[in-house]
């Protein structure tokens, strides 16, 4: 049985991986993080009949007051970080979901991990679909050495660019820099509007009403285009399967490991 506990467990995502890790035979959810359900019963807030699953507002609580082999966090940039390095070295193996973490904050945690001989394994997106996209992208990119990302999302979404945009670029750029035309020096008029330059990839984020996620790498070569795209519906519901099996497999190595696919057969 994996004991796990879920930062962020309350929210939109959270509470679907809630569900997805309660009703799974193998794993047993101990507790739950969220400031404003702090004292509650996670039972209780999403419904699970007499379940008792215990709901901490920080994550120093939750260490001292249960034990728990995986934590998955959920929640948002600004605290993600402590929970992560907390758990770490604490002894605990993590998922990450939460986005808005950079590859500086990526260097960290894996230091961390790799001293305390833990386990993280970051997932810009636990969607099967877009883990194909990921794939998709990356055969495109060895051929195409032209390519920008563009990241959609809706309106209040805190972090640019998302988590998905982050790991694309990251993945991308280790298949190959795509070659850039005019350089920050030579252009003229707004920089901002050529978009993030994230390991030397081009990533432009879009925040609007009526948009959910969605995700493209659009290529360009003389006389030709390519756009692979993603779109999410409106649920969480996506993110679950994904999310069961980075809990499965976070025990598996040792030290830090980015995308889903690292620990799924291609
Ligand atoms: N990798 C992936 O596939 C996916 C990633 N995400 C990412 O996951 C993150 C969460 O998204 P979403 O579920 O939409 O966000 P929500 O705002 O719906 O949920 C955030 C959760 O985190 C908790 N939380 C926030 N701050 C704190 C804190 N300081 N201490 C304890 N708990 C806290 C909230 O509870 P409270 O406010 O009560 O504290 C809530 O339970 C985002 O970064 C999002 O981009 C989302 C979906 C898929
Ligand atoms: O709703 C969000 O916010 C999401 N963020 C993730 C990201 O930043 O990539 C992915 C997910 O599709 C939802």
């Amino acid at each position: 049985m994996i004991k796990v506990c879920i930062a962020g467990g309350t929210g939109w995502a959270g509470s679907e991986l809630s569900k997805g890790v309660f009703n799974n035979p193998n794993m047993t959810l101990v507790g739950a993080l969220s400031r404003k359900h702090k004292g509650e019963n996670l039972g209780d807030v999403l419904n699970f009949g007499s379940a008792n699953i215990p709901i901490f507002g920080d994550i120093e609580t939750a260490l001292k007051e249960i034990d728990f082999d995986v934590l998955v966090d959920y929640t948002k940039p600004t605290i993600a970080m402590k929970n992560i390095i907390s758990c770490l070295k604490k002894g605990k193996n993590v998922v990450i979901g939460t986005s808005g973490l950079t590859d500086e904050d990526y260097s960290e945690i894996e230091k961390t991990a790799d001293e305390n001989n833990t386990s993280v394994l970051a997932v810009g997106n636990f969607a099967i679909t877009v883990v194909l996209l990921q794939k998709f992208s990356e055969m495109a990119a060895k051929y195409i050495p032209n390519f920008e990302i563009i990241d959609y999302a809706h309106e209040d979404k805190i972090d640019a660019p998302s988590g998905t945009a982050r790991e694309l670029a990251y993945r991308l750029s280790k298949v190959q820099k795509p070659n850039q035309y005019v350089t920050e020096e030579e252009l003229i008029g707004e920089k901002a509007s050529r978009g993030a330059n994230l390991n030397e990839v081009q990533v432009h984020s879009v925040r609007l009403p009526g948009h959910v996620i969605s995700i493209e790498t659009i290529f360009g070569l003389k006389d030709e285009k390519l756009s692979i795209r993603h779109d999410s519906g409106a649920s969480a519901e996506p993110y679950v399967k994904g999310g069961l099996l980075a809990i499965e497999k976070v025990s598996t190595f040792k030290g830090l490991k980015r995308g889903l696919d690292s620990v799924m057969e291609f």
